[in-house]
């Protein structure tokens, strides 16, 4: 079974994560890891806290000479910002936040920790956490290469603009994504995706959007339609929607299916020259009765525009119970792109998760076998 933890503030000294029932034997490449985390901190509309931020990652158990071996593997990125509020919180300097600001974590985390400061529920809901969870798909990511697997993303959708995504393969596609500021595709889109967030800026509002991150070379069988927590895509939503900001989350084309015949949707099964089963379109997006069924793992994740904007929200100051506006320091404009990312390595994990399940084994070798 694999599993992980992580912890950290999103301002204190670190993240760790904890990851527990990694095969043995699966060679290690860190650089790979920290390129994750790069592209997790690209993304036109984010804040000056990327320009802070240079993740790395400590790999500091569990891999000896570049190979797994079987022990758990823990990890460390170091919080470049700490430098900055490390005198504040140890001496106490910090203001606390008694307004807080709506569709952030800050009001149902004050009640339910019976908090008059927002702060400490900031710090964890914060989704500088997520950098922790990109090092621990960019290991999934290595693991599921060994078998073939890859994965990718690109943005479809920022405010109101909705890109025109070409008819390329999925490999093309993300190639051009990779060469996108919002990780769009389609370059003429990307430039509209930009001069939206600009505005946004000037307008001191925020935008969220849509993106989609594909799988492919996954075997058939992954998931099972026995049992609910068992569906591989009930176990992608739960993973995906854990993403701060994610509302919303489909299947291949989902919504779009919910409103056409049966005959329009469903994916046609036909025999090839070569007596093997193949499929010319792929509505399901790659799952069928919670299994997955050979074809590309489509899924399409909604965000939420950012929450703390520069025009200030109405909230109530709960301290002293009356109206007020929280209090801008700074915030994304837009993380989109970088959500697409994080939606890479959530995936990552639970096809990690299902293979290593399927296939068993305490070492690569015998996953192999
Ligand atoms: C990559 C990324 C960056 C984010 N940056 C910000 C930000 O700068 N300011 C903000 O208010 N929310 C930001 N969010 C969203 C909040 O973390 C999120 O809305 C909050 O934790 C409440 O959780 P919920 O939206 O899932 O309900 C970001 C989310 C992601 C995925
Ligand atoms: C630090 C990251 O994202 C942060 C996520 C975030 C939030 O509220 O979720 C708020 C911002 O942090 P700060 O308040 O320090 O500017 C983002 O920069 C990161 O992605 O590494």
């Amino acid at each position: 079974m694999l599993r992980f933890l992580t912890a950290g503030e999103s301002h204190g000294p670190c993240l760790l994560a904890i990851i527990e029932g990694l095969p043995a034997g699966l060679p290690l490449n860190v650089e790979a890891i920290d390129r994750e985390l790069w592209r997790r901190q690209q993304g036109y509309g984010r804040s000056h806290r990327m320009k802070i931020e240079q993740d790395r990652v400590e790999v500091l158990s569990g891999v000896i000479r570049g190979v797994t071996t079987g022990a758990p593997v823990a990890l460390r990125i170091e919080n470049r910002d700490w430098a900055n509020w490390k005198e504040k919180w140890e001496q106490n300097l910090l203001e606390p936040l008694t307004v807080p600001r709506p569709g952030h974590a800050d009001y149902a985390g004050m009640v339910k920790y019976r908090l008059l400061d927002a702060r400490p529920i900031l710090e964890r809901a914060s989704a500088r956490e997520t950098a922790a969870r990109v090092a621990i798909g960019a290991i999934a990511k290595q693991l599921l290469a060994q078998f073939g697997i890859t994965i990718g993303s690109y943005v479809c959708q920022i405010g109101s603009v909705v890109a025109n995504i070409p008819p390329h393969s999925y490999p093309e596609l993300w190639k051009a994504a990779e060469a996108s500021e919002v990780r769009c595709p389609s370059p003429e889109d990307s430039e509209r995706m930009k001069n939206a967030i600009d505005e946004a800026r000037r307008a001191r509002d925020t935008l969220g959007g849509i993106f989609e991150v594909q799988a492919l070379n996954v075997p058939i069988g992954l998931g099972s339609h026995v049992h609910w927590d068992r569906r591989l895509d009930a176990r992608i939503a739960a993973a995906i929607m854990s993403i701060q900001a994610i509302k919303g989350i489909e299947i291949g084309p989902a919504f779009e299916n919910a409103g056409l015949p049966g005959t329009q949707v469903h994916d046609d099964l036909y025999l090839s020259e070569n007596q093997t089963v193949i499929r010319t379109t792929n509505r399901a997006g790659g799952i069928e009765g919670g299994m997955s069924n050979g074809n590309p793992i489509v899924v399409r994740a909604a965000m939420k525009p950012i929450a703390t904007t520069g025009t200030p929200h109405q909230s109530v100051d709960i301290v002293n119970l009356h109206a007020a506006t929280p209090i801008y320091q700074r915030s994304d404009i837009c993380a989109v792109p970088a959500a697409s990312v994080i939606g890479e390595a959530m995936l990552a994990w639970v096809l990690a998760e299902a293979l290593v399940e399927k296939l068993g084994g305490d070492s690569l070798e015998e996953m192999r076998r």
